[in-house]
């Protein structure tokens, strides 16, 4: 039986450079960001299992029988080496009343929930009688790794739940993280619910998710950079709505139709994602205007790239140009296709022309807000220790 009421959260991520090109096993550079999701577990209906995700319009309840017969009927076997089968999304889809190839929101998150819930529950043992809430401070499909912090959210607190790892938060404690090794399990399981939402994630933003901070991922090897200076971001949200997984399937196409073409445009992302690297890791720890031309003109390339690759937007062009008018550097962060772009705010620039850059921005429609990158991974919290914002928001549903 499960006692506690705990909160489980994890941040969301800017992708700096290597979106797409990371799919396709290049390098990417990401960073965490000071927005984050968080997971409400409480003890529930003894035999019910209830799930909440206000942000996508989610209320759902089961049966514990129930959802162990339908783990031994799509015999989930709880290898999290193993990617979710059609097969087994399928019998999720039927048994959750979802339309086959519904791709909504709610759909999408439903059936990571239950997929995320069932495979851990086939190798650890059963999830007792919880109710659970997510509420997000991040926009969802918009770039900030929300699909990916709603699934390590779900794994770490999957896994607690079974006992796979430990509840690290003593008596006393406002908050806790878990072991290296125990990071690697919720990040592992965190990749499977991206499966499920993304169809095929390279696996980055879960890692950033997971372990916070700035880092280098490449092919599923993670490295923490040695050294990331204090970074002023401007994030610009277009509002425009696009699906990570259409756009990169839409990348995967362009690909096969014209390698030729596209392969040396994928090994320049990959070669600005290893020059910004050796540039960040050189700068002093406060870097002074002088660090950031070097910055901005890779910003410049890589927006081009992105657009030569496909998920570029008419809103993600004006962002680029009226940024441009303000004499600021800008590029598409995540999928693209709309959502989020970042601006680079060199310690120079005054306050006034932020000012001015903001307003024209929102006057396009779009929402702007100054960001801290480097955020903490994964993180256990005792609610007691939560801003009252986010427990308002996690009592409202
Ligand atoms: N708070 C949340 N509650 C439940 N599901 C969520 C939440 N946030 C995101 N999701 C799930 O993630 C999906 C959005 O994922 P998607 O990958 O398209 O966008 P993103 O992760 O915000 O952007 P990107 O992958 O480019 O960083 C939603 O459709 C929903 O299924
Ligand atoms: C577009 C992409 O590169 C980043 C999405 O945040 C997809 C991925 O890496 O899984
Ligand atoms: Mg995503």
């Amino acid at each position: 039986m499960w006692t506690r009421e705990l909160v489980v959260s994890a941040p969301g991520k800017v992708i700096l450079h290597g979106e797409h090109a990371v799919v396709l096993g290049k390098v990417a550079l990401a960073v965490a960001l000071d927005l984050r999701t968080f997971l409400r577990l409480r003890p529930g209906a003894e035999g019910r299992l209830s799930v909440s995700l206000p942000g996508v319009g989610v209320r759902r309840s089961w049966d514990t029988p129930d959802l162990r017969a339908l783990r031994e009927r799509i015999a989930a076997d709880g290898d999290e080496s193993k990617s979710p089968s059609v097969e087994q999304l399928d019998a999720l889809r039927e048994f959750a009343g979802i339309a086959a190839g519904a791709s909504a929101p709610d759909s999408l998150a439903t059936l990571a929930f239950l997929y995320m819930c069932l495979a851990i529950s086939a190798k650890y043992g059963d999830v007792p009688s919880v109710d659970i809430v997510v509420c997000s401070e991040l926009p969802t499909g918009a770039g900030l790794g929300s699909s990916a912090a709603y699934a390590v959210c779900l794994a770490a607190a999957l896994l607690m739940l079974c006992g796979a790892i430990s509840c690290p938060l003593q008596e006393g404690e406002s908050t806790a993280r878990w072991t290296e090794e125990e990071l690697t399990l919720i990040n592992s399981w965190a990749f499977r619910g991206e499966q499920v939402i993304h169809g095929n994630p390279s696996g980055v933003d879960n890692a950033v998710g997971t372990w916070g901070g700035a880092l280098r991922y490449q092919a599923g090897k993670i490295t923490p950079l040695k050294r990331v200076p204090t970074l002023r971001i401007l994030l610009t949200n277009t509002k425009v709505p696009r699906s990570t997984k259409i756009l990169v399937a839409g990348v995967k196409e362009k690909i096969l139709k014209f390698p030729a073409i596209m392969n040396p445009v994928l090994d320049s992302i990959d070669a600005i994602s290893q020059e910004c690297q050796s540039v960040l890791e050189a700068m002093p720890a406060n870097p002074s205007a002088e660090h950031y031309p070097v910055l901005e003109e890779f910003f410049d390339i890589n927006q081009h790239h992105l657009n030569v690759l496909g998920v570029g937007h008419p809103s993600l062009d004006r962002l680029c140009q009226v940024t441009a008018s303000h004499s600021l550097h800008s590029k598409l962060t995540g999928a693209g296709g709309g959502g989020c772009g970042i601006t680079l705010l060199p310690p120079d620039t005054s306050p006034l022309a932020v000012e001015a850059a903001k307003q024209d921005l929102c006057a396009c429609g779009f929402e702007c807000w100054e960001t801290k990158i480097g955020a903490p991974g994964v993180t256990l919290h005792c609610c007691s220790s939560l801003s009252a914002q986010v427990l308002h928001a996690l009592a409202q549903s």
